[in-house]
């Protein structure tokens, strides 16, 4: 235990130090001090976190955009560090497929300890790859290791499950990590009856961060934070208790006889919400009194929905607005999901994370571009990063604009961007041709088109794994060891 370790003067002076100061915390350094244990254990994952820190601000700095996917194992990450790809990311969709002994779709239901275990393996086995490299003689060894970015998700609950899991991917090695505002067991992805996405009031987000900030200081961690803001394609609130979600929350405006949550089937649903005329109650009052709007905005300022409510009907008692009724079944609000929303909880929270990012399933030009320009019109130095998940036009409609995509969104200061599934379904491809050609071109096959190629992808190196590769490293132990004759 060292007496710098456990001084609060001296993490004061970390984060003063250049990846640090541009974050504020809550709280001291000496409330982190009291809760540090007796020795950090932070090395790799700090060691790669800088490393990201680095090629994040390069890329920043030049207004270029690194472009990167998920690896399913060591061979396909080898090959993401050998084409030249200076990160990679782990993705929680895919270790939904990939991870658990039981597949699913991704519904971020996995236990809280696959992602950092997926971490680990991949660090570990980055590691194993370096040494080989190494002992073959190829001085930039180290060139091996790509910063790792795994999915955090939710946080999978309160805070101490957040920093628990924020522990555990600093001791499995990774470089950065993103949580995002949904609530943990709601997520689904096929979002038919527009009740998929669902995420928690403002105040819980802004403890998770909180919560996980205060894990890596208490770790010494240099670990990069990114706030995933899943707000735009929002359609669920668990509670309108935070004042600042008001904006976005709706309500009926018109009396129905029966509440949403009592209706069982789509159409009766779909009716309802028509009929129902759903507004935020700030919008609702504006269309009923706009000239009492003024006297309701300043008299309501900083409260919350139900709040602000009572103030609304004392100013105009004819005025109906009910966010209850339209409540869905597990009791969560309508939420009005848009872009803004999405602003706005960045920049109550920037202060706390290292890179927003605008969680999209589908490219939406005119909001990726608008998020880039409200955040960085407040925080010009705050890393952007981006995302596509959704499958593309096969008709090749959007061909012509993917062409230019990766320029423009760097052009808009996005300095990351990933393609979590490109990897996984690459990989499934390469799959299929193989599968088929052993069955038709038995053995030989395997020699013409696997192997052979392999050699050839890996230059000097092989990129067939097996015993070819880590040999030199049992061999070099065994010299090591000797006879002991
Ligand atoms: C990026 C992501 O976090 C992932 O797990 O790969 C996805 C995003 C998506 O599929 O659109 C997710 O968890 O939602
Ligand atoms: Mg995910």
């Amino acid at each position: 235990m060292s007496d710098e370790w456990l001084s609060p003067e001296a993490i004061e002076a970390w984060w003063a130090s250049p990846s640090q100061k541009a974050l504020k915390r809550p709280y001291t350094a000496a409330a982190v001090a009291n809760l540090r244990d007796p020795f950090p254990e932070n090395t790799t994952s700090n060691a790669m976190a800088l490393r990201l820190r680095a090629i994040l601000e390069k890329h920043h700095r030049a207004k270029t955009v690194n472009l990167t996917t998920s690896p399913l194992e060591m061979s396909s990450q080898q090959m993401m560090a050998e084409a030249g790809m200076e990160t990679a990311y782990v993705s929680g969709g895919v270790a939904s497929f990939t991870a658990v002994t039981d597949p699913s779709s991704d519904h971020a239901d996995y236990t809280y300890d696959t992602l950092p275990k997926k971490v680990e393996l991949l660090q570990r086995a980055q590691k194993l790859n370096t040494r080989i490299a190494r002992a073959k003689g190829n001085k930039d060894a180290d060139s091996f290791m790509l910063p790792l970015i795994a999915d955090a998700d939710s946080g999978f609950g309160l805070y101490t499950t957040v920093m628990k899991l924020a522990k555990l991917f600093v001791q499995a090695g990774a470089a950065g990590f993103h949580i995002d505002d949904l609530f943990p067991g709601a997520k689904r992805f096929d979002g038919k009856d527009g009740e998929a996405w669902v995420i928690v009031p403002m105040c819980e987000l802004q403890k998770r961060l909180t919560a996980a900030r205060l894990q890596l200081d208490i770790m010494g961690s240099e670990l990069v934070v990114f706030y995933r803001a899943d707000p735009h394609s929002a359609t669920r609130i668990t509670s309108s208790v935070d004042p600042r979600d008001r904006p976005y929350i709706l309500g009926a405006t018109v009396e129905l006889p029966r509440h949403y949550a009592s209706l069982t089937t789509s159409p009766e649903r779909a009716e309802w919400k028509t009929k129902a005329k759903l507004l935020s109650l700030d919008d609702a009052f504006k269309a009923a009194y706009p000239e009492k709007y003024d006297e309701f905005s300043k008299k309501t300022e900083g409260l919350n929905v139900s709040e602000a409510l009572p103030i609304a009907t004392k100013l105009a008692p004819e005025f109906y607005f009910s966010a209850d009724a339209a409540r869905n079944s597990s009791g969560y609000y309508a939420y009005n999901g848009c872009v803004e929303a999405s602003i706005a909880r960045t920049l109550e929270i920037a202060h706390l994370v290292d890179v927003c990012w605008p969680n999209a399933s589908w490219y939406e030009p005119v909001d990726v571009e608008k998020y880039a320009k409200g955040v960085h019109a407040v925080h010009p130095d705050k890393w952007l990063g981006y995302n596509i998940t959704g499958s593309f036009p096969e008709d090749g409609s959007l061909d012509p604009e993917l062409k230019v995509l990766n320029q423009k969104i760097a052009e808009w200061g996005y300095c990351w961007q990933f393609m979590p599934l490109a990897m996984f379904t690459a990989l499934g491809v390469a799959a299929k041709n193989t599968a088929v050609g052993l069955m038709q071109g038995g053995t030989n096959f395997y020699v013409e088109n696997v192997s052979r190629p392999a050699s050839k992808a890996g230059g000097k190196d092989s990129v067939e794994w097996w015993y070819k590769k880590p040999a030199i490293l049992t061999d070099t132990a065994a010299e090591v060891i000797g006879d002991c004759m």
